[in-house]
């Protein structure tokens, strides 16, 4: 097959890794719903709204064609937003090449499903379930795009698969691992947006490093409890998809997360902190998907449950982070020893 690929969204991470593909020498286009977007990356090979002052490579084309986008790609990247996956790949799917290999490099579930972003996939696409790889890790697009050492993972049922989109995206300032357990990677890149919320949250509030070391540590808990009761592998999360990603993103001032959790703790409310952000915060969806999933598989989540209190309920932050510090005392690896397999029978 050539070696195409096609991004499938130009928002700011679709279009950092698009860069990333065409470095790597693939023939790249990316199919965007904007005409004034896609005239902007084919003319002045920038895209100014979601990658401020990043100049993209030349050969990189753009088109709001989808079938024109999708023709003779042997690599097809998912880089929307998790609301739109299932639309996306609906529309994509009739013009997809049964041996293209289909990565996405979206963080969340889906809404009211509550589904995994492969297994979207897999049901829209048809096909062998194999060559559907999950990209995630610590990763901000604004970095990326300016070819600064950048380490992610790619997972996939498939050994052979995940190595194609190693092949794919590895190149000097871009290091790809490679994984099996998509369960975990695409459950750690989910659920480490709620944590993000939190961080900026007690960032805002004037709280320490004590604080945000707390939250990043009990996050992380958190995250592993829910992936363990879904099948992952415990040992993603202390891999590139689970502390790798809590770090940058609960540090960076790139974090679309952060910034979110910080102006919900100046008392802006969420739909004008949404408005405010101009784009994705996944964070919000997931708190409220992870918050159904913690029901559903029986886990404990009480920084999830108290995140959706303050974004569903209206219950103010500090209240929030004073329920955290006056839960039940309890032992630090009582909570999770369960999930992990330790309980003695
Ligand atoms: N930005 C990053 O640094 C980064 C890094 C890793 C993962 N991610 C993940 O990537 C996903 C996308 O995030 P982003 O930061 O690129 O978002 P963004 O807000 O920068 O861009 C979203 C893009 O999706 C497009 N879009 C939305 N709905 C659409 C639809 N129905 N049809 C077609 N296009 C549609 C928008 O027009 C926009 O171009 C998220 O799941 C995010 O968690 C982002
Ligand atoms: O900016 P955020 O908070 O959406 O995070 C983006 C990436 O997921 C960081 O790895």
């Amino acid at each position: 097959m050539k070696r195409k690929a096609t991004v499938l969204v130009a928002g700011s991470w679709g279009t950092a890794l698009a860069a990333v593909l065409a470095d790597n020498h693939y023939e790249v286009t990316i199919w965007a719903r904007n005409p004034v977007q896609v005239e902007e990356i084919n003319n002045k090979h920038t895209n100014s709204k979601f990658l401020k002052g990043a100049v993209l490579p030349d050969s990189i084309q753009a088109t709001t064609e989808i079938e024109e986008a999708l023709l003779d790609a042997s690599i097809v990247l998912f880089a929307a937003p998790s609301s739109a996956m299932r639309e996306v790949a609906k529309q994509a799917a009739p013009f997809i090449s049964p041996e293209a290999l289909c990565i996405h490099a979206t963080k969340g579930f889906e809404s009211g499903s509550f589904k995994r972003m492969t297994t979207v996939l897999a049901e829209e696409l048809k096909g062998d379930p194999n060559r559907l790889v999950v990209l995630s890790g610590p990763s901000h697009a604004e970095e990326v795009v300016r070819r600064q050492p950048t380490t992610v993972v790619v997972a996939s049922l498939s050994q052979e698969a995940a190595e194609r989109a190693q092949d794919a995206f590895i190149t000097p300032y871009f290091r790809v691992y490679t994984n099996m357990d998509v369960v975990g990677v695409e459950v750690a890149g989910a659920i480490k947006n709620i944590i993000a919320l939190g961080a900026g949250l007690t960032d805002g509030l004037g709280f320490g490093d004590n604080a945000k070391a707390a939250l990043l540590t009990r996050g992380l808990a958190e995250i592993s409890r829910l992936g363990i009761a879904m099948g992952a592998n415990p040992l993603t999360f202390a891999g590139l998809a689970g502390v790798g990603d809590l770090v940058v993103t609960c540090t960076s001032k790139h974090s679309r997360n952060w910034r979110a959790g910080s102006m919900l703790a100046e008392g802006l409310p969420l739909a004008d902190v949404l408005t405010q952000m101009g784009m994705v915060v996944e964070g919000v969806r997931t708190t409220s998907a992870a918050h159904e999933l913690s029901i559903q598989y029986e886990v404990e989540m009480p920084i999830t449950e108290q995140l959706y209190q303050v974004l569903f309920e209206n219950k103010p932050p500090r209240q929030a982070v004073e329920s955290l510090m006056g839960r039940g005392r309890t032992h630090e690896m009582e909570e999770d020893a369960g999930s992990w397999g330790l309980h003695q029978s």
